[in-house]
């Protein structure tokens, strides 16, 4: 029962199974994801599921768009999202794991590709003008999103609890359905915005698709060395920071002795500080531009952050906070990049193929790090994550040669991007 419940709690916060209790591997017993045989069936499966999932997001994101239709693959993907929702919650009420994980599995293919819709809704309307803030408001939403789910969760499944009178698999099937509430205001959302995006084509006369110009998943091979580069850096960083934090709580309490909530905050600080500073950075990248300058900036600062954590017993607050600020920055300058080096009809590709390759990174390299955490502790799953930023600065430096080499926009400043923009419009 006290294993159920640490599970349902684990879930709800989303830590990886069972990341909240003491490390296996260091205090002896290997967990059962250390078992080869179970491993290679995860991978494969895991892998599976990726390009299953992708085939369906590629058919579903370049259908609408196909028949001119981007305001309903919006909400084609809000459906998804709140499918996945309540399959999730119906297998903890039905305490089938296999149906939660389908759940989440419907749940992923609507976020991730509803996240590619946004980012190239943001592009196409801002594009030229607060491209960069734009980007920073989204993250800032998504993280007061993570920030209250890390928060009320927990509280919200203790009064179920109470009101079911018993913790469990019911209990956790219960408080993810009302949970699910959110999924339903986006739905509301995406209705909203298919609505205004139809009505400022109508007013500015720009039916999508009119040029003749359709997105195919052949773009793929027209796709510039910066844009391949731009992916590197992407995959590189972020799976230093997510599956970071899905292990950080319990590197809290085993290396500096913190107690569990002591640990649970300084673990959400990173969401914490991006929810106020990514308006701010991006506003700070806007008009200053230089957007090669600021990611090397937060990569620089990612990688200070992880070597402290690995190597030093200084008050970890200080590199969390760290981690906090470059993360903001890092969001806000990188993502917009890609419209500085994609026509406007491929954005739907690069975004799409972006986000797959990021996510393809982040499932199989949280499984490695947890083996790594399991087999070898904390310091080497450390010393992974610097390897990982390092590749990423590697590719930031090789990104600003090529791009200068090459007489690129993506390090112009403010005042260059305004002059070109006022020179194409006479
Ligand atoms: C959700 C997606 N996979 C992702 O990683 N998004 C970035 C930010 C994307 C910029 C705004 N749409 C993140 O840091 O959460």
């Amino acid at each position: 029962m006290e294993e159920d419940e640490e599970e349902a709690r684990a879930l709800l916060e989303g830590r990886p199974d069972g990341a909240g209790r003491a490390a296996p591997g260091v205090s002896g017993a290997l967990p059962a994801i250390c078992d080869p045989g179970r491993l290679a069936h995860r991978l494969l499966v895991l892998l599976l599921m990726c390009f299953l999932g992708f085939a369906i997001f590629a058919m579903i994101i370049l259908l609408p768009f196909r028949l001119r239709l981007s305001g309903w693959g919006t909400i084609i993907f809000s459906c998804f999202v709140c499918i996945g929702q309540v399959i999730f919650a119906l297998g903890g009420i039905f305490n089938a794991f296999w149906l939660m994980e389908f759940g989440r599995f419907v749940f992923g293919i609507g976020g991730e590709s509803l996240a590619v819709a946004q980012n190239t809704y943001a592009v196409s309307w801002f594009k030229g003008k607060e491209l960069n803030l734009v980007f920073g408001l989204q993250l800032s939403m998504a993280r007061i999103g993570s920030t209250v789910n890390m928060n009320l969760m927990g509280w919200l499944y203790s009064k179920v609890e109470a009101s079911l009178g018993s913790a469990g698999h019911k209990t956790l099937g219960v408080t993810l359905m009302i949970g699910g509430i959110t999924c339903i205001l986006s739905l509301i959302c995406a209705l909203v915005l298919a609505y205004l995006d139809q009505r400022a084509e109508k007013i500015l006369h720009k039916a999508q698709g009119k040029t003749g110009e359709v997105i195919k998943l052949t773009d793929v091979k027209d796709f510039s060395f910066p844009l391949w580069l731009i992916f590197i850096i992407c995959v590189c960083y972020y799976v230093a920071v997510f599956p970071f934090i899905g292990l950080g709580k319990v590197f809290f309490t085993e290396k500096f002795g913190f107690s569990s909530q002591a640990a649970s905050a300084i673990n959400s600080i990173v969401y914490v500080i991006s929810a106020p500073m990514s308006p701010i950075f991006g506003l700070l990248v806007d008009k200053t531009g230089k957007n090669i300058i600021w990611v090397l900036c937060a990569v620089v600062t990612t990688l200070a952050a992880h070597i402290m954590l690995a190597f030093t017993l200084w008050n970890p607050w200080i590199a969390m906070v760290l981690l906090g600020l470059s993360y903001s920055l890092l969001a806000c300058a990188l993502w917009p990049m890609v419209a500085f080096v994609v026509p406007e009809h491929q954005l739907g590709t690069a975004y799409g193929f972006m986000q797959s390759i990021q996510n393809l990174g982040l499932a199989i390299i949280s499984i490695i790090a947890g083996m790594i955490l399991d087999t070898r502790g904390y310091l080497f799953l450390e010393v992974f994550f610097i390897a990982c930023v390092s590749l990423s600065l590697l590719s930031v430096v090789l990104l600003y040669v090529v791009n200068r080499a090459r007489g690129g926009n993506l390090n112009h400043s403010a005042r260059q991007r305004e002059e070109i923009k006022l020179s194409h419009a006479e």
